[in-house]
Formats: C-alpha cells, structure tokens, sequence
C-alpha cells in the first residue's frame, strides 16, 4: 500500500473564496496547499468589470498569510450587458483569465445571470480572440424541467451550440454531475474540457436523502443517481486531460445550510486534496491524481506547471465538525468523519 505520494503542488480551477469575513477563512484554507485558485465571481453584486476583478483580487491578496505566493486567478460573471470592450479590458488587466456563465437564477447569487445567449455572440468571439476562457455553470432553469435533468437538458439545448459556434473558444464545463457530461467532454473538441468536485466523486443523491436530509451534502448541481457517480469516477480513472481539480468549495454560514430553505454549497476547502487523495485512493486510482490535480488544469489554461511539490502521507484523521468564523460557525464538507490521507504542512 501506497504510504506517501508527494506530486507538483495542485491548483484549484473551481472556487468560492467570498468576501469580507468568510473570505478571511476561506483565502488561507486554500492557499495553505493551492498555488492557484479561479475565483468565482458571483458576489453579490457579481464582479462584472476589469476594474472590480482587480479590487476583488486585492482583498483576497490581503487575505493571503505572509509568504505564501498564492495568486487568486480572477472571472468576470457574464450578464447580458457584458460587452466585446469590457472583455478587452479584462485581458489587459492581466488577472482575469476567463468568464463565467451562469443561467439566470441556475444557482447562488446568479440572479444577474444570462438570460439568452444569443445576446453574447460578439462577446464570446472576442473572448475567443483574447484567448479568455467561458465557464459555465451547465444547467437549464425553467421551473417545469427537473433538477435531476437539468444538466443534460443544459447540453442538448445550448452546450452543443456553444462549442460548435465558437470552435476555437476554451470551455469549461465546471463541476460536472452526469454521465452524459462527461461523455460530451470526453467526445467533443480538445478546446472542451471539465471540472469535478469532490462531493460528486464521494457521494450520489442517497447520501442527500436517505435517513434524513443532509444539508452540508446539498450543492448545485444536485448530487445525482449513483449510475453517474459511478460515470465520473470512472473518467478519472481514465487519467484523461480533460478533466481536472475544481472542489467548488462554496462556503456558506452554518445557520443558512441549516434552515428551512438551505443554501447549495459544500465547504471542502479545508481539506480539499485530502478528500480527492481519499476519493482516488479508494477508486484504485491514485496514480491519476497528480495529472487530475496538477497537470492537466494548466495544460488547458495555458499557464505554466508549479515548481514546487506537495506530499500526502497516509495518515488517518477527522474532519473537524466546524469551522469558526468571527462568531458563526460554518461545518466543512465531510465534517466529523475520516479521511486517510494528510498533506504534510
Ligand atoms: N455549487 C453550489 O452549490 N454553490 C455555489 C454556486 C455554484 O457553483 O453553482 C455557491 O456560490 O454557493
Ligand atoms: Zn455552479
Ligand atoms: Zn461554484
């Protein structure tokens, strides 16, 4: 049995970093082990300029503990008002690497989302031209469609029209939930790629809903039947390129998963490799982790490997049950429960 596996340190391509005092916590759990992370953009309101990219990229930078060289990579979130210029603008702030589409209303803060993408044509060609990469949260969001169909509807109806029409333009596909989502990636153009959760490998919607409900397991999109968890374990397995490490960590206080009408989100940044390391580990499959984690997530941005090295020692311990932040309190992802691996800090 494996006892230690050291690889290039990770990044994390899908995160919520927030502000203000969640971002105090969540900034310093990530850039304890991360090189880099993508910021989602969905504050409230939305970081849709150049201009607040770098402000929100400063008070992140703030909350980086003195010599860590974490380096937050920044999103603008799209509206239907987001210009060719406004793009242009953001390639030469020099922090923002891509944009993220959210379906009006698909998810957290995503009330100023796109409402029809034929209103973005000349903005996805500029991105395209600037070499920005499009995020996308992959689901539909008419109320008489289901949540468990949501993705796939999402795919027929407008992924397979976003990439044919902007051959050349890098999407990726964030944390995917289905087989058939990793079925298009794995089929579509090199210039398609995806991002997984750690809760998506782990879990499948029984472990949402079976003997209570369990809100710290609720995130969009919707854990899945196990068919499909079974899917995406498999891609990884695969060692394919086209996948790659994006926890979604989402943080969101205690008290507003924990409530009559629950926030979507997993908070798995305090432990973010650990949980991926124990989820390959289990899969048979940890000679695919530094690829996933690494390798491949730079390969499709475009950016250079990390130098450093970071190693994982076979070492069973608990996830803490909570997380304090100021006076309230946020209960990770996995909280209470054991994870065999460790990064050695
Ligand atoms: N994944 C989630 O369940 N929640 C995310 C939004 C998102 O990534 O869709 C959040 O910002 O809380
Ligand atoms: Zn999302
Ligand atoms: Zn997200």
């Amino acid at each position: 049995m494996t006892q230690t596996l050291t690889i290039r340190q990770p990044d994390d391509w899908h995160i919520h970093l927030r502000d203000n005092a969640i971002m105090q916590t969540a900034v310093p759990a990530t850039a304890a082990v991360f090189a880099r992370a993508i910021a989602m953009p969905n504050l409230q309101p939305p970081v849709v300029s150049a201009q607040e990219a770098i402000s929100y990229y400063q008070r992140i930078k703030s909350c980086v503990p003195a010599g860590n060289s974490f380096e937050p990579l920044m999103t603008l979130y799209l509206t239907d008002h987001t210009t060719p210029e406004m793009i242009v603008e953001a390639k030469q702030a020099g922090v923002v690497k891509a944009c993220k589409l959210y379906p009006a209303n698909a998810t957290t803060n995503s009330a100023h989302g796109v409402t029809d993408l034929g209103l973005l044509k000349e903005t996805f060609a500029t991105m395209e031209e600037q070499g920005i990469l499009l995020l996308v949260h992959g689901e539909v969001t008419e109320s008489h469609i289901d949540v468990f169909d949501r993705e796939k509807e999402f795919i027929d109806r407008h992924m397979t029209k976003i990439v044919a029409d902007n051959p050349n333009l890098k999407v990726v596909f964030e944390h995917i939930t289905t087989a058939d989502a990793a079925e298009f990636v794995a089929s579509t153009s090199a210039n398609v790629g995806a991002t997984i959760t750690p809760q998506h490998l782990m879990y499948n919607r029984n472990d949402l809903l079976v003997g209570g409900v369990k809100p710290h397991n609720y995130c969009l999109p919707v854990l899945k039947r196990n068919t499909h968890q079974q899917a995406l374990r498999e891609v990884v397995a695969t060692g394919s390129d086209k996948f790659f490490l994006g926890t979604d960590s989402a943080p969101h206080l205690k008290h507003a998963k924990e409530s009559s009408c629950g926030c979507a989100g997993c908070y798995s940044a305090p432990a973010a490799l650990e949980l991926y390391a124990h989820i390959f580990d289990d899969i048979g499959c940890l000679d695919k982790l530094e690829g996933f984690a690494s390798l491949h997530g730079p390969k499709f941005y475009g950016l250079p490997v990390n130098d450093k090295t970071v190693t994982l020692v076979r070492d069973p311990w608990q996830m803490p049950e909570s997380v304090k932040v100021g006076s309230d309190d946020m209960v990770p992802f996995y909280a209470g429960q054991t994870l065999n691996w460790q990064v050695q800090r």
